[in-house]
């Protein structure tokens, strides 16, 4: 059967709590084979909509297709996602998480996770409790990315890895998607990962001011999107 072209499809995609409007309006389309910025200062909904996609929050009002369906048991099978913060079991070791992953995911590839902790330096053996904040997120994007999955929801994943180990994280992402997969990634660390990124969504208030491409963004603005973003967000 033949793939269709637009992966992520939001039409109105809304979430309120109480007052606060964490994501408004969202109307949105993302196209397979396209790695995209989620961008915006802190509180202006990047985790909401992530959430949202992933089926993990139910919107106020609005919908959200990923592969032509609602948030379900389809969709968590072509969704890998990576969340903000650390969700996994301290006390178990990486082996252990990587046996635990296969048998959840039919598309977990153990071999490519191994590969990745070698290249890394990680033991197989450790228990995470035992592993630093930056290592402990290196093994969740492992756990991540070793999916084939089509859409790669990633909230903040370099946040606490060390400089010189942001590139590396950063080509094992590219790396390890498939062409007609989609990665959608959040960050503050713009400056990072323009050089990877395709495409940049700003988010201001739980509103979308800005989805372009990275090069409109260059052609046209004749700037970084990093200069871009602390322009349109200076405080
Ligand atoms: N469970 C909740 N209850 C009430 N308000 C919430 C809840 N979750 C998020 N919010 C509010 O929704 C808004 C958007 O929050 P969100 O976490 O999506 O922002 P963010 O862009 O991911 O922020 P950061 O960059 O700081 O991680 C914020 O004002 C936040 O306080």
């Amino acid at each position: 059967m033949e793939q269709r072209n637009d992966l992520v499809v939001c039409e109105g995609l809304t979430k309120i709590y109480g007052s606060i409007r964490a994501l408004d309006s969202l109307s949105l389309t993302l196209e397979r084979g396209r790695f995209i910025g989620l961008l915006g200062p802190n509180g202006s909904g990047k985790t909401t909509a992530i959430k949202l996609l992933n089926g993990l929050l139910q919107p106020t009002s609005g919908t959200v297709l990923i592969d032509g369906e609602k948030p379900g048991v389809h969709t968590h099978s072509v969704v890998s996602y990576l969340p903000d913060r650390a969700y996994l079991n301290d006390w178990m070791r990486v082996c252990d998480l990587f046996d635990f992953f296969a048998d959840f995911y039919a598309d977990f590839d153990k071999i490519k996770a191994n590969d990745m902790l070698k290249t890394l330096d990680i033991s197989p053996l450790a228990r995470l409790k035992t592993l630093s904040k930056g290592t402990k997120e290196k093994v969740q994007l492992i756990l991540t990315m070793s999916r084939k999955a089509q859409l790669f929801l990633l909230d903040e994943p370099i946040g606490g890895v060390d400089p010189a180990a942001r590139d590396y994280i950063l080509n094992t992402i590219l790396s390890n998607y498939s062409e007609d997969a989609t990665v959608l990634l959040s960050t503050h660390l713009i400056a990072d990962i323009e050089r990877v990124l395709d495409e940049v969504i700003f988010l201001k208030n739980g509103v979308m001011t800005l989805h372009e491409s990275v090069d409109t963004i260059r052609e046209e603005h004749g700037k970084s999107v990093d200069m871009l973003f602390r322009e349109v967000f200076a405080c």
